[in-house]
């Protein structure tokens, strides 16, 4: 029997991965995986627990454990939770992005991250947001996407987010930790961000989130993916 099909979208910070992929799986009534919520929740875990970031032996054994669940709430919103405590808002903060990039960069966090990802393959099929979607986790998907934009929109886009939301941050500083997130992301040994063979890159720099929507439907219904 066939495995449930897969729709990945990989792609850097800031580039619309979680809201294409929020808008494809409630279209398409599939489920999410939002991997970059994961590693988040391990590096909150992490600082919660007194583990150093770096200490890959104690992050390997927090990231088997880790007792995290996502719950769709009756709003249809996804609501994460750490150890039974509602961390949805506060694991998106850039220190905890900056945080989960560093333990993402090491091979036995990964590693021992995999299979719980692989397990959000269910019936009727699953779109998946991340870095190495494509590349190492669903490598026998039917439909990839590498969705990203210049860094400067990147930063942009996430500037009035985090303003809308209440937090005192500057383009300038953003821009600097895109940057920086980037380059870890890039240039890390294990599962770096690349496109995956075959994927359909898409620059939404200059694109609304309806024509990302618009043109990655396009390529479901080339492939007949949805039913
Ligand atoms: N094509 C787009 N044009 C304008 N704003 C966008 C676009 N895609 C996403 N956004 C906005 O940019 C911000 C970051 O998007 P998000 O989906 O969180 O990115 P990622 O998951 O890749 O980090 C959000 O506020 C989102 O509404
Ligand atoms: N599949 C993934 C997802 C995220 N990561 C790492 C690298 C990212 O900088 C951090 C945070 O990812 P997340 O997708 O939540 O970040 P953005 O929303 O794109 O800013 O986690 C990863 O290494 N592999």
């Amino acid at each position: 029997m066939s495995l449930p099909a897969v729709i990945t979208i990989d792609g850097p910070s800031g580039s619309g991965k979680g809201t294409v992929a929020g808008l494809l799986a409630s279209h398409l009534q599939w489920h999410l995986l939002d991997s970059g919520a994961i590693y988040r929740v391990l590096a909150l875990a992490a600082v919660q627990h007194d583990v150093a970031l770096d200490d890959e032996a104690q992050l390997e054994q927090l990231a088997t454990a880790l007792d995290v669940q996502f719950i769709v709430n009756e709003d249809h919103k996804q609501l994460i939770f750490l150890e039974g405590n509602d961390v949805t808002d506060k694991i998106r903060t850039e220190t905890i992005g900056a945080q989960a990039s560093q333990v993402a960069a090491l091979p036995a966090v990964r590693a021992g991250l995999l299979r719980r990802q692989q397990s959000f393959r269910q019936v009727p099929g699953l779109i998946a947001d991340g870095r190495d979607m494509g590349t190492v986790v669903f490598p026998d998907a039917p439909l990839k996407i590498f969705l990203t934009a210049s860094a400067e929109e990147r930063a942009r886009r996430r500037y009035f987010q985090l303003k809308e939301k209440g937090e005192a941050v500057t383009l300038a500083s953003l821009l600097e930790e895109i940057r920086a997130r980037d380059e870890r992301d890039m240039n890390r040994t294990i599962a770096p961000l690349k496109p995956a063979e075959g994927a359909v890159v898409l620059d939404s720099t200059t694109m609304t989130i309806e024509q990302v929507l618009e043109r990655i439907l396009s390529e479901v219904a080339v492939r007949s993916l949805a039913g």
